[in-house]
Formats: C-alpha cells, sequence, structure tokens
C-alpha cells in the first residue's frame, strides 16, 4: 500500500496537476466518478446485469424496464456531491434507474460540481435532501445507495438536516434483511478523512453512514484508517484518476504517513545481525527484561518469551530476590539474574553484550520509578511500557529528560493521555473546523516532546519518530484481529520490540515489526487467543515470509 494522504495533502497533488495544464479539475472528476462505478461492479458483478462497465450505452427501455437496477444517489453541497451526479450519469447510461438528492443549494454548487449537476438535470431530476427523505426512500425497493454527501471536505458537526436523515437512513438501511448495497465515495459521511474520528451531530451517538464500500482516489487517506472509520468504510478500495505520484516537496513528504506491512520484516528480518560471527548466539543480541515482584512476574515473562521467538539470542529476566524462585520454576529457555535494586542494575549493565532492555510488564510503579534512571543513563537501546510509563505520570517531565533516541515508549491510550496529558486532550476535542488533528498528529508531537519513538497502541497503532516519520499499523477491513485486546497482550508486544532492538533494529524499524508481526501472529491464530500464543505463533508468520526467517 502507497503513503496515506490528508485531505490537504491531496488537494495540494489535485491543484498541481491542474495548474500543470496536466488535466482539468472537471476531467479529475469523471475519472472519480468512473473510478466508483466500476468498483461497484468489480465488487459485485451481478449488480451489472445490465452491461459493460465502460459502455455507458443508454437504457434500452423495452428490453430491460421490468428488471432495472436502482440507485439512490445522494449528493452534498461540494465537489463530492459532483462525483456523485457524475455515478449518477454513469450508471443511467447502463440502464439503471436512478434517483438523485441534493442536500445543499444548487446555485452555490463549486463549478465542476454545477458542471456535472447540469448535465445530470438534462437526463434526470434532483429532488431535495430532506429530513422526509428517509420515508421516501424506504417505500422503494432499490440495489445501491451512494452516498456523495460529503468528502475531504467534511470537519465540521452535521446540522439537523444531514444528521437525522442520515441516521435514519443509516438505520433503516441496516440489518440482515437489507438487500442493497451502501458506497461511500472517498469517505462515509460522518467521518473526517484526516482523523477518521465521527463528526459530531447534536451530541448524540450516531452511526452516519455505514458503508459497505468505500471508493477513494489516487491514494487512501489517513483517516480511513483511524479510529471510527475504520467501523464504517466497510473495504477500501483506491481508484487511479491519472494524478501522476510526483514527489511531494520536502516539508510535504517528511509529513507524510505510511501503512506499515511486511516489507518492514523482508527488508530487514532475514539478514539482520549484529556482528560477523552469524550464527552465534551473541551475534543476536542480548536482552534484559525487568520483572516485577513475587506474583506480578508473569507480565515480564510474556515479554521475553516474545523477545526469544522473535530472534533475539539471548534474553535474561531481571528478577528481585522476593521472585526469585517463582520465576526460576516458570522458564526454560530463558536466563535469569537478579535486580534488586538500582545499584544491581548498574553492575549488571556493566556487561556491554546486553544491548537491549525493557521495563514495565507487571513491574510495580515504585520498582519502575527505582531502576527507571539507571537503565535510560546506559542508553542501551530500550522499551518503556505499561509500568515504566505510568510510574511517570505525575512527573513526565522527568522521564523526557532521561530518554534517549534509542528509546521506544508503547502507551495505550490512557497511558498515552497521562503522559502527552495537552496532546491527549486535542485529540480528545470534537473537532469544529479543518484541519483536524489525527492520532498521527498526535504521536508525532508526542515522539516530538519526548526524543524517541512513540508507539501509540490501539487497532489503529500510530508509531512515530522525533524527526516527523510516522507509520499506521492498522488491524483492520482485512487484518481485523479484535481478539488481540486481551491480557497480557501488550507485554508480548513490548517483548517483540526488545527482541528486534537486540538483534540490532533500528527503534523505528523494531517498533513497526514488532506491531506487524504481533497482529499476523494474532491473525495466524484466529479467535480463542491468549496472549501466550502469539509467540509460539511467530514461527508460522516468520515461515511464511521468508524461509530463513
Ligand atoms: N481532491 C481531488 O483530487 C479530487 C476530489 N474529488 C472529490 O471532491 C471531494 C472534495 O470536495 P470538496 O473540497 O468540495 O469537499 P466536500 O467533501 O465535497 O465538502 C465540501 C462542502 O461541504 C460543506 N460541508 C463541510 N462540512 C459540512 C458539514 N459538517 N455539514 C454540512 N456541510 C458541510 C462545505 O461547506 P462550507 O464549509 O464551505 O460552508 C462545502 O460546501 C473529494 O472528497 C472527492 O470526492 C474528485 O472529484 C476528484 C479529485
Ligand atoms: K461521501
Amino acid at each position: 500500500m502507497s503513503d496515506l494522504l490528508t485531505a490537504a495533502q491531496m488537494r495540494a497533488i489535485e491543484q498541481a496537476a491542474i495548474e500543470s495544464g496536466d488535466v482539468t479539475g472537471l476531467e479529475l472528476m469523471e475519472r472519480a466518478g468512473q473510478g466508483v462505478v466500476e468498483a461497484i461492479f468489480e465488487e459485485w458483478p451481478e449488480l451489472d446485469e445490465a452491461g459493460d462497465v465502460a459502455g455507458g450505452q443508454p437504457p434500452d427501455p423495452r428490453g430491460i424496464s421490468g428488471n432495472r437496477k436502482r440507485a439512490v444517489v445522494l449528493c452534498g453541497p461540494g465537489n463530492n456531491g459532483g462525483d456523485g451526479f457524475v455515478v449518477a450519469r454513469l450508471l443511467q447510461g447502463r440502464g439503471w434507474e436512478v434517483e438523485v438528492f441534493l442536500y445543499g443549494d444548487a446555485e452555490k454548487l463549486p463549478p465542476d460540481a454545477k458542471v456535472n449537476y447540469e448535465r445530470w438535470l438534462q437526463i434526470g431530476a434532483v429532488a431535495e435532501y430532506t429530513s422526509k427523505l428517509h420515508m421516501h426512500v424506504l417505500k422503494g425497493d432499490f440495489d445501491l445507495v451512494v452516498d456523495a454527501l460529503l468528502g475531504t471536505g467534511a470537519s465540521r458537526a452535521l446540522d439537523g438536516v444531514l444528521g437525522n436523515t442520515l441516521t435514519v437512513l443509516s438505520a433503516s438501511m441496516s440489518g440482515k434483511e437489507r438487500k442493497h448495497k451502501r458506497v461511500a465515495i472517498d469517505n462515509p459521511t460522518g467521518t473526517n478523512s484526516d482523523t477518521g474520528v465521527q463528526l459530531d451531530f447534536d451530541h448524540v451517538e450516531w452511526t452516519g453512514f455505514d458503508a459497505d464500500l468505500t471508493v477513494t482516489f489516487h491514494r487512501s487517506k489517513v483517516g480511513h484508517w483511524l479510529d471510527f472509520a475504520a467501523d464504517v468504510c466497510g473495504k477500501i478500495i483506491v481508484k487511479d484518476i491519472g494524478l501522476e505520484a510526483k514527489p511531494l516537496t520536502k516539508a510535504g513528504k517528511s509529513s507524510l504517513a505510511v501503512p506499515v506491512d511486511e516489507r518492514v520484516w523482508l527488508l530487514d528480518g532475514p539478514t539482520r545481525s549484529l556482528g560477523k560471527h552469524v550464527g552465534h548466539k551473541y551475534s543476536h543480541g542480548h536482552a534484559l527484561i525487568l520483572t516485577g515482584g513475587s506474583g506480578k512476574t508473569g507480565a515480564a515473562r510474556l515479554a521475553a518469551r516474545g523477545a526469544l521467538r522473535v530472534g533475539a539470542g539471548l534474553v535474561t529476566l531481571g528478577v528481585p530476590p522476593s521472585a526469585q524462585q517463582e520465576v526460576a520454576c516458570q522458564i526454560t529457555a530463558l536466563m535469569l539474574t537478579r535486580v534488586g535494586d538500582a545499584t544491581a542494575l548498574d553492575v549488571i549493565l556493566g556487561d556491554n553484550r546486553l544491548n537491549a532492555l525493557c521495563l514495565g510488564p507487571g513491574m510495580g510503579l515504585e520498582r519502575a520509578r527505582d531502576l527507571a534512571p539507571v537503565a535510560l543513563a546506559a542508553k542501551r537501546a530500550t522499551v518503556l511500557d505499561a509500568d515504566a510509563l505510568s510510574a511517570f505520570a505525575d512527573d513526565p517531565e522527568a522521564l523526557f529528560q532521561m530518554l534517549h533516541e534509542n528509546c521506544v515508549l508503547t502507551p495505550h491510550g490512557g497511558e498515552f493521555a497521562k503522559l502527552f496529558p495537552d496532546v491527549g486532550a486535542k485529540l480528545a476535542a470534537v473537532p469544529t473546523k479543518g484541519p483536524a488533528y489525527s492520532k498521527v498528529d498526535a504521536t508525532r508531537e508526542a515522539a516530538a516532546r519526548a526524543g524517541c519513538i512513540v508507539l501509540y497502541k490501539g487497532a489503529d497503532t500510530v508509531i512515530a519518530a522525533p524527526d516527523g516519520r510516522c507509520s499506521v499499523n492498522a488491524a483492520v477491513y482485512e487484518r481485523a484481529a479484535p481478539w488481540l485486546a486481551t491480557a497480557g497482550s501488550g507485554d508480548v508486544l513490548a517483548g517483540f520490540i526488545t527482541g528486534l532492538l537486540a538483534r540490532g533494529f533500528a527503534p523505528m524499524a523494531a517498533a513497526e515489526t514488532g506491531a506487524w508481526l504481533h497482529v499476523e501472529s494474532a491473525r495466524a491464530f484466529g479467535p480463542g487467543l491468549i496472549a501466550e500464543d502469539l509467540p509460539e505463533m511467530l514461527p508460522q508468520v516468520l515461515r511464511a515470509l521468508a524461509p530463513e526467517g
């Protein structure tokens, strides 16, 4: 998958193409509408009984009158609505019966949308999009609903007519009995294409347009992979509309977000080693994972198993004396060393072969506060998770001052909000106007402040570096793995990243690769997964990627 764009970046690319004289806005709109129609018939060939996609032949009223497919196209006040008028015309050209509704004032449509509105008026009618629309639509029996109400221009709260009607329509369109398909153009109305966040409507819970298919243009948008949108886009199809993949300006490029995919492992994984002595256990690094006290060592043991499975040469658990017996009884391939306090840790870190550390899982707040300064002063590649983050909730600045560029923070939403309260508040604010603030923006800001990699967990995990690099590892659509939300799953992720750091992966690559493998391991297992299963699925996942993985 290619880079993920914000609405502003997409507009800039479109504007540059138009200004270069390569293409007009009207041509782009036509290609967008064609792309939507193509996608509909590729997805549901059974809807295409009336003819071929490119044909656009006028309907033969005699031959298919009793059997015509029916579409409802909901058009909005901007260019997204313009795409809708193109789709309406092309479907009618293929013999469909099409009803078009316009939300907004036709006189105020932007120029290209207005042209397509007028072209449609030559062959069909436009009804007003009112709060009574759903009554009318409900009476009909139709095959397809097209949402061309709001696209990348949507950022503020929805008004009553739009929100109410869409809510009632969507509710009436749901359920097992539903026969028709629902397509959103660019993004489902009710979502923001930069953030994926649900637009506010009257401060009530509402669904927006719950699509089966979302057809977008040139590149997928960041918001398709984040937050609420991932629940309502259905499936994303990206259609080429002839915009060249010209490199963005330097400033633009550093602000791109990229999706994480198997390349993160294929580029680095199979060959990555620390020294010349490939095959020796020390050439794959030595990770130290600090546990909590007696009765609280399970989380760190899970992390350690993850680190070992992902290929760290050696993994040692650093236990307080009280937990030594407990841990010794539970481990086999792992090693164990006593780390009673900060002084003991300082001595152990005198061994330079210990090249990756993990602090946090089950560690206890007090122990985390005691050991973090020594661990961070050693400047090893270090993962800070769970208690190692919460321990600094009252004074995040104290943590930031100790962090260094080889650290990876792995907060979930609650930990993130404690460490970066102002950033968390911006993210939680209901968007009122664009450009909206997304999880991508928030994670970037956090990484810049912390001066290290921040991996903000969730089904839409975002990973950012202080220099602005950013990637999205979304477990949504065909990669959905809801069973990954299980106790201890985050501990295994911390272990995967620690193991990769031990193998010599750079912190950003370790975070991306760990997050990607974590989701793949969950998918390989399927429902019923518990955290212990995740490390055990790794060999299978790695084998499928590369024989020597
Ligand atoms: N870029 C490209 O390459 C291409 C783009 N294309 C298409 O254009 C789309 C972008 O078009 P766009 O910029 O006109 O925005 P769009 O989403 O139609 O909305 C703007 C209108 O909605 C209004 N409005 C906003 N929020 C609202 C709310 N909550 N409730 C009510 N109204 C609200 C807003 O009003 P205003 O804020 O101006 O008062 C304005 O009137 C894009 O998604 C794609 O489909 C393709 O044709 C080809 C290539
Ligand atoms: K839309």
